[in-house]
């Protein structure tokens, strides 16, 4: 049964009361939360059940908690998903997860730990799905008509996730939505409906864990193949820039990593999702009405990041004014889309690329994140990529030097004019729609990520604003505005 507790003393009735204090501490430390230096206000058990048999050992437990902050109003408060591992003594390899100490079911001391880091754990989780079995409120079901990955104990992916993940043999990884929401998780939605079209852009899904919340179905997690000896074209991209700034008198086409072929190639990957989403989940009219809804997004979103970032707030009227381009733009077409495109989300594989996490971007609600959108919105956080990948080395000088290097900097930029365009060319190739033929559409949608960036680094990696900031500045000006 749900229960409310405060940070300043446990609730009765809280299956997880004992572990209160532990979790406060523990949850500023991962990756995944996103609210940390927020000071939490209560912590709330919202949904709680024993996945384990009293056979198997250790006990799983999944939960869902809410947290919530000073800082908004009304009590809303954040969900997040948990799965626990509890034994006595737990075996040295999850000493690094552990969360904190209660009082097991037989009265004795037992250890709390996050589940995901124990192999045993992983394992079942696994198992269960390729059996299809049902435990308690969670559903563990196997893709239809898909190769069952061979059982064994998963190894937990460490890096900059949003979620987090376990890798099987380097044959299956399977992500646990840390991120605890009412409704179809759009990375497993927008999977299933690409797997219908055959795609070969995305990596194939092989199943998922599915629960309840609200009385509504929730997506717990999700199985896809994994793409071995792959790389990520956030690491080949500053691999790239590396190489250019390296070599003083050399062009960008002239440096042994250059990225021009590949940033074309993710341009004709980048289409082809986007022509099988159109045929999965159809299309609809970018008309002057939806072109009003989207200008209502943007220009909200832009207020948002104004409250909080001085450097937006001063060029607030300037910025509004090239948001409004949407309406001024030619019919298009809105449908679904990837929603949250950058390098890091594409995986250069020996046969070609792929795209992955359809979640959206992480601070929408799901309302929003699934809602039909111009595919410009993605090709244009693709061309926001390529200026992140060009600028973050210089971004990190910066830090120590007084001045930044204009010759540097023509350089970064040679980088990224001549990815965005191969990018572009590649998209056209695919689409057979140039995005460049619509420069004020783009232009909006650049912008807007620009905007969104400004606050998600001022949150999350202060020291990185420089990049979307310079960005903005770039878009405001009349000689930034044109891409060819
Ligand atoms: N199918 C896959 N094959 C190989 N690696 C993958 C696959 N899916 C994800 N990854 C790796 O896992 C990381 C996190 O995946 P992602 O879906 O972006 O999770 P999150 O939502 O936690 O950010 C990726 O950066 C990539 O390195
Ligand atoms: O990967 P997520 O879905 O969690 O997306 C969030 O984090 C991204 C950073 O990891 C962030 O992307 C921004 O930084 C990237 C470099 O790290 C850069 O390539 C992107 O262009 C830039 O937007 C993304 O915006 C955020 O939603």
């Amino acid at each position: 049964m749900p229960a409310t507790s405060s940070p300043d003393g446990p609730a009765t009735g809280d299956p997880l009361a004992d572990l209160h204090d532990a979790l406060l501490a523990w949850l500023p430390t991962q990756r995944w939360f996103p609210a940390k230096g927020r000071q939490v206000v209560g912590l709330r058990t919202v949904a709680h059940s024993v996945v384990s048999t009293p056979e198997e050992s250790p006990r799983v437990e999944h939960a869902v908690i809410g947290v919530s902050f000073a800082d908004t109003s009304g009590g809303a408060e954040e969900r997040y998903q948990l799965v626990l591992g509890a034994q006595s003594g737990p075996p040295a390899e999850v000493e690094h997860a552990v969360i904190g100490r209660r009082p097991g079911p037989d009265g004795r001391d037992e250890v709390v730990y996050d589940g995901l880091a124990d192999g045993r754990i992983s394992r079942l989780v696994l198992s269960l799905i390729v059996e299809n079995q049902t435990r308690g409120p969670l559903r563990f079901v196997a893709e239809p008509d898909t190769e069952a990955p061979i059982v064994g104990p998963g190894r937990p992916l460490i890096g900059e996730q949003s979620n987090s993940s376990v890798i099987y043999g380097e044959r299956a990884i399977m992500k646990l939505f840390r991120r605890a929401t009412a409704g179809l998780n759009p990375d497993l939605e927008l999977h299933r409906a690409l797997r219908r079209q055959g795609s070969r852009e995305v990596a194939p899904l092989l199943g998922a864990v599915e629960g309840e919340l609200d009385g509504e179905p929730m997506t717990v997690a999700m199985l896809q193949g994994y793409a071995s000896n792959s790389a990520d074209g956030w690491s080949m991209a500053l691999a790239s820039v590396r190489d250019l700034l390296a070599e003083a008198d050399l062009r960008a086409d002239e440096v042994g990593g250059d990225f021009a072929g590949e940033a074309h190639r993710i341009g004709k990957t980048v289409a082809a999702v986007h022509l099988e989403l159109a045929a999965a989940l159809g299309t609809h009219p970018l008309d002057a009405r939806a072109a009003s809804e989207v200008e209502a997004w943007m220009l909200d979103r832009l207020e948002r990041s104004a409250a909080a970032v001085p450097g937006v707030a001063e060029q607030r009227d300037a910025i509004a004014e090239v948001l409004r381009g949407v309406t001024a733009a030619e019919p298009s077409t809105l449908q679904r889309i990837h929603g949250d495109l950058h390098l890091g989300q594409e995986l250069r594989t020996p046969t070609g690329w792929l795209v992955i996490d359809f979640e959206g971007e992480p601070s929408k609600s799901l309302a929003d994140r699934v809602r039909p959108d111009s595919p410009m919105r993605d090709v244009a956080a693709m061309l926001r990529s390529f200026d992140y990948a060009a600028f973050h080395q210089l971004a990190e000088w910066e830090q120590s030097a007084d001045d930044p290097d204009p010759q540097l900097e023509r350089r970064a930029q040679e980088w990224a004019d001549r990815n965005r365009s191969a990018f572009c060319d590649g998209y056209a190739e695919v689409s057979g729609t140039d995005p460049r033929d619509a420069p004020e559409l783009l232009r909006a949608y650049e912008l807007d990520k620009a905007v969104y960036e400004v606050l998600y680094e001022t949150r999350n990696r202060p020291s990185w604003v420089s990049i979307p900031l310079r960005s903005m500045r770039r878009l405001l000006t009349p000689a930034g505005r044109g891409e060819r």
